[in-house]
């Protein structure tokens, strides 16, 4: 089996936040890492989703060309993604050629099976911004269940799909401006209603997924499919390659699923890789994607009804893993209202494995979760600089105090140790296990039950006393210490890979240990007397109180 891997598209507008990242390329980058460790061939694809007006509006909000200032926040974005250590096999971007070519030949397809429409629509023209609104940009109120923010595609609240005409109270996002005029012009459609069986045979033969998910797939079967207008009045895009659609380009969720496949095929051209074998003709290739609620009708409908109409053997999702939201202080960590805490400034708080581990330890899986400063403090503290850093540091330490820089000889495991040694097993299975799965939170309380472990076993152990009447037995037990920290280094690795390098380090791995499946890592006597080891700097930095209401102070978090 061969596992393909996608998270959502991050859209282009800005940094993106803590509630993105846990959304969709955390869990996604945890999964690739844990499949790559237990030697299973994987490809992680993800890219940066450019097109539509906000990108636009963005764009003249900073002075900019658009192309331009994609490119920059192109660059932005890949590069904090690097930092948290998120491990792509390609990142690429929606506006790259690749995804033009693809894009009009998707549309090509569609259009030769029948699948697109041309209608006259009446569209919104907002007269003190002088322009046409697309659908995001006419904000009003949902006429299914009253929310008052509610967007021309979708409402927010109860996820149901809109147009902007159903809106009441319609209003520019841009200004605004109530003056609204209805214009007509001639737009292309796709006709999911003549996909509607197809999509919804698809969706009963998934009986692997969530509740969450196929509930939001069914609900939007269930309203009935209606032809979808796949086509804007924008400049920035994939132009429409039909006659009389030349001022016209896709609309953005038009293009951007087709980004996975045009982000794998510039991936196998820069690399020499087949990457038309991961799209076609793939039966032993395991498709997941990774996205929030509000994507799920786009990849459990949208985008499945544009492979099935395009009548040819795309492979089609697997399974998808679906979250609900992070919340920040009374509301969704959001881009728009400027909510919450983004990627660049957190990783100015604390490093990159303090987030992951905290965000993927709160992830929303079964329903919406809180973003907490105590909560942070508290796992960043406990778990992280207590559980795992504190028992690696009072080891190296005591090791190379009473014994020097290698590891001491003497002593055999007795009935504690195979205790241990059971205990150990057991939990990595589960962690496996979860991780197979795709149960973060489970998983993360998993391997924290491993790393207090470790500490239970030198609470009753207490090597320090120990030393002072038998040094052999003493030397036995730090060795099976040091081979726990071996263990947490490896079973931590999908989570937090930068502490893992610093561990690798410190015990002075060879290649092949470093590359050891968390069950080869599970022997607690791989380490034998004589191996060197160095005492690394403390691995994580507490947070205390006095941080936590500066940064409630700054961050609004009351
Ligand atoms: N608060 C959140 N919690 C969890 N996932 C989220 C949250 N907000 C967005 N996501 C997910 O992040 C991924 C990337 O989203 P995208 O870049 O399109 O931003 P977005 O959904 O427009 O968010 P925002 O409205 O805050 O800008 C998507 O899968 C989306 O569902
Ligand atoms: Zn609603």
């Amino acid at each position: 089996m061969r596992y393909l891997i996608t998270s959502a598209l991050p859209y282009i507008n800005g940094i993106k936040h803590l509630g993105n990242l846990v959304g969709s390329m955390l869990p996604a980058d945890i999964y690739a890492r844990f499949l790559r460790q237990e030697g299973e061939e994987v490809l992680y694809i993800c890219a940066t989703d450019e097109h539509g007006t906000p990108a636009e509006i963005a764009a003249i909000d900073a002075g900019l060309e658009v192309a331009e200032f994609c490119a920059k926040q192109y660059h932005k974005q890949k590069e904090i993604y690097k930092r948290f250590g998120l491990s792509f096999d390609y990142f690429g971007r929606t506006s790259a050629p690749e995804n033009h070519e693809l894009t009009q030949y998707f549309y090509q397809q569609l259009a030769k099976q029948n699948f697109i429409e041309e209608r006259e629509i009446s569209q919104f023209y907002a007269l003190d911004d002088q322009r046409f609104l697309p659908d995001r940009y006419v904000t009003g109120t949902c006429p299914h269940c009253g929310y008052e923010q509610a967007r021309g595609d979708q409402c927010e609240n109860c996820t149901k799909v809109l147009t902007p005409t159903e809106l009441i109270k319609p209003r520019s996002t841009i200004s605004g401006s109530t003056h609204l005029e209805l214009r007509t012009s001639r737009h292309l459609f796709l006709r999911l209603d003549k996909l509607s069986d197809e999509v919804r045979n698809w969706v009963d033969k998934q009986t692997q997924w969530s509740t969450l998910t196929k509930s939001i797939a069914l609900k939007w079967l269930n309203e009935g499919l209606k032809s979808r207008c796949i086509t804007r009045d924008l400049v920035w895009g994939v132009p429409v390659p039909t006659e009389g659609f030349e001022r016209k380009v896709f609309y953005v969720w038009f293009d951007a699923p087709i980004g996975y496949i045009s982000a794998t095929k510039a991936w196998g051209d820069i690399t020499n890789n087949d990457w038309e074998c991961w799209w076609k003709e793939s039966d032993d290739v395991h498709y997941t994607q990774f996205m929030a609620k509000d994507n799920l009708p786009f990849h459990t409908i949208m985008w499945p009804a544009t492979i099935l109409g395009s009548r040819e053997p795309w492979k089609m999702v697997d399974y998808i893993k679906g979250f609900n939201w992070l919340n920040y202080y009374g509301g969704k960590f959001s881009t728009s209202s400027q909510r919450g805490v983004f990627l660049d400034q957190a990783l100015e708080i604390a490093s990159a494995d303090n987030w992951r581990y905290m965000l993927i330890a709160n992830a929303p899986e079964s329903a919406d979760s809180a973003f907490t400063w105590e909560q942070f403090q508290k796992q960043v503290n406990k778990e992280l600089a207590d559980n795992l850093g504190n028992f690696v540091n009072r080891i190296l330490k005591f090791t190379a105090s009473r014994f020097g820089m290698t590891l001491p000889e003497g002593g055999t495991p007795g009935d504690a140790e195979a205790e241990l040694q059971v205990t150990c097993n057991e939990l990595v299975e589960k962690l496996r296990k979860y991780l197979h799965n795709l149960e973060f939170r489970r998983a993360t309380e998993t391997l924290n039950a491993l790393w207090r472990t470790g500490n239970q076993y030198i609470d009753v152990r207490a090597p320090w006393v120990l030393f002072k009447t038998d040094q052999d037995e003493t030397a036995m037990v730090i060795r099976t210490c040091v081979n726990l920290i071996r263990l947490y280094a490896i079973s931590s690795a999908p989570f937090i890979p930068h502490t893992t390098q610093a561990l690798f380090d410190a015990l002075q791995l060879t290649d092949v240990e470093r590359r050891h499946t968390m069950t080869e890592a599970s022997d607690l006597t791989l380490l034998a007397a004589g191996r060197s080891f160095m005492v690394p700097a403390p691995l994580f930095q507490k947070i205390d109180d006095d941080l936590v209401a500066e940064l409630k102070a700054q961050y609004g978090g009351e």
